[in-house]
């Protein structure tokens, strides 16, 4: 080789020593800062004594209309960092901590104002409501080293509480460097069943995001205080994580207020789940929009029914116990549905201007017809009485089959006035709980999942994660579970409001239908 060639090949190797070396120099810098940063904020949390600013704050705060969920002092006595707190850069690849720049974690005093956002019972109503903001925060009450959690699902199935177990593991375990993580099987019950505990790790939970159902199992019914409370002080959990519907969000309110009187402090937090989307203050709970895209797929093939005979028509009855979300979401969403009956909206079946003399009508017409039914939609029949024919395990009324009655009575009205129809009765049920999150829902999911454990390191018990005006909040359970939306709603639920948002009216305009009131009241 040449003394040009070796120069070169001498220049380039200097130049790559160079750069490497420069490239060393800036990361030792940059940790040098993160931990000089990071030093200076011990510091500055070690001088606290056993409450965090933030709680020193919404204990003030409470006088300006914050409701906030219960909050517990540091159990170990005093405050840690949370180990999020980084700058802004991934520095190890193999954790998922230490990444998150301070001006990521929520501001001590910031709230999101909701009055607009939700209406809550007049009689309780007084001003605005300022929610707590569900990001993490740069102080946290433990040790994560010493967190022992649990997690649990409970009532009925829905899209995405296998992505909420998973996040919930995920975020546990990279984001905070806990690894005492335990399923609790086949719901509350699970707490004092033999052998219905067990650890969970990141590898268990690696691939369930992409199945429906819940790999915990769920139950209803099995609610037992006494033993769900042993369970935890026995075992030692400080944080549970618990999955589920109002009736679940009614068990945290006692299994908090239970954990207070024994003086443990356990951090509780609710991940509200329900496909009806019946629960208040929250802008949607997860499932609900893949539940109605899966619905499409039902309707559709009633359509294709409906208009594949002569005098055709296509019935599908889709879930909504007390609140026709459901069924009117996937109505609007599907554009071809002529009927749509919920628990909100009064009907009578018989008369002129009944539901059955406006499918024959629409029949003789148009030839084909396609109706979406709310199972709980017997209780607004106004003409006929369709008795509850009991409960279930957790009390929830179990209720009169609509489906097999408008099936029956329109073929029967039909006939008796001289027509002939094919009627196909589609009922997929469970099949619109059962299949996997999409994506939409998986990343709310995701939020909700990593607002929970960010909310029981903040130090709060006793709430609920739920998006508020798209942002993730902290809702005190006693406010979820006592909040009415819409018209006639009990305490904790959520119904269609007919007058005031402007859903109905739209599922009116595309569905065409009249109110199947016979006695219409004249417009003054
Ligand atoms: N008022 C209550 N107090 C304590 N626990 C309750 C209460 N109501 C229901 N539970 C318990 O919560 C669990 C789930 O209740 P439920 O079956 O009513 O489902 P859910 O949480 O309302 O969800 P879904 O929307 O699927 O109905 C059950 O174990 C039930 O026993
Ligand atoms: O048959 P199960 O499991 O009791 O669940 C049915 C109920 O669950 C829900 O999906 C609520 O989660 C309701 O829509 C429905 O009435």
């Amino acid at each position: 080789m040449d003394k040009d060639k070796w120069n070169q090949i001498l220049l380039l190797g200097a130049a790559t020593l160079g750069f490497i070396g420069l490239l060393h120099y800036r990361k030792s810098q940059n940790a040098r800062k993160a931990i000089r940063r990071t030093t200076s904020q011990v510091r500055q949390i070690e001088k606290l004594e056993k409450i965090l600013n933030e709680q020193k704050a919404i204990e003030h705060d409470i006088q300006r209309g914050v409701r906030a969920p219960k909050m517990l002092p540091p159990p170990e006595g005093k405050v840690f960092l949370n180990p999020l707190l980084g700058t802004g850069v991934k520095q190890d690849i193999n954790s998922g901590r230490a990444f998150l720049p301070e001006s990521v974690f929520n501001k001590v005093g910031g709230y999101l104002v909701a009055d607009n956002v939700f209406s809550i019972d007049p009689a309780s109503a007084g001003g605005s409501i300022l929610l707590v903001k569900g990001s993490p925060r740069m102080e946290i009450v433990m040790n994560p080293k010493n967190v022992k959690a649990a997690i649990v699902t409970c009532g009925g199935l829905c899209p995405g509480l296998n992505v909420v177990i998973r996040e919930i593991v995920m975020s546990l375990h990279f984001n905070y460097d806990t690894t005492e993580i335990y399923g609790i099987w086949n719901g509350y019950s699970g707490f004092y069943t033999e052998g219905f505990i067990k650890k969970l790790t990141p590898h268990d939970v690696v691939d369930i995001h992409t199945l429906g159902g819940t790999i915990l199992k769920t139950s209803r019914g099995g609610w037992n205080l006494e033993k769900i409370a042993d369970c935890i002080e026995e075992r030692g959990f400080n944080q549970i994580y618990v999955i589920g519907g109002d009736g679940t969000h009614r068990g945290i309110n006692a299994l908090v207020e239970e954990m207070e009187r024994r003086n443990l402090p356990v951090f509780i937090a609710g991940i509200p789940k329900t496909i009806d989307n019946d629960i208040p203050i929250i802008d949607k709970s997860f499932g609900f929009d893949t539940s109605v895209e899966e619905a499409q797929r039902a309707i559709d093939s009633a359509n294709i029914e409906a208009n594949s005979a002569e005098y055709g028509v296509g019935l599908v009855k889709l879930m909504g116990r007390n609140s026709g979300f459901i069924a009117m979401q996937a109505s609007i969403a599907n554009r071809n549905v002529n009927v749509c009956l919920i628990p909100e909206s009064e009907y009578e079946l018989s008369g002129p201007n009944g539901v059955y003399n406006y499918i024959l009508e629409r029949l003789k017409v148009k030839k084909h017809a396609v109706v979406v039914v709310a199972e709980g939609a017997a209780v607004s029949c106004k003409d006929e009485k369709l008795v509850m024919p009991g409960t279930d395990a957790s009390g929830n009324p179990i209720l009169y089959d609509i489906g097999k009655h408008l099936r029956d009575g329109i073929v029967k009205y039909c006939k008796e006035h001289g027509m002939n129809i094919t009627l196909k009765y589609i009922d997929p049920t469970y099949m619109i709980r059962t299949v996997p999150a999409n994506s939409g829902d998986k990343v709310l999911c995701a939020t909700l999942a990593q607002a929970a454990v960010h909310g029981t390191f903040a130090g709060f018990t006793g709430f609920s994660v739920g998006c508020v005006a798209g942002t993730p909040c902290f809702i005190p359970i006693d406010l979820m579970i006592s909040t009415r939306e819409g018209k006639n709603s009990l305490p904790g639920q959520r119904r269609v409001d007919l007058e005031g948002n402007y859903m109905w009216w739209r599922l009116m305009a595309s569905t065409g239908q009249p109110s199947f009131i016979n006695e219409v009241k004249e417009l003054n």
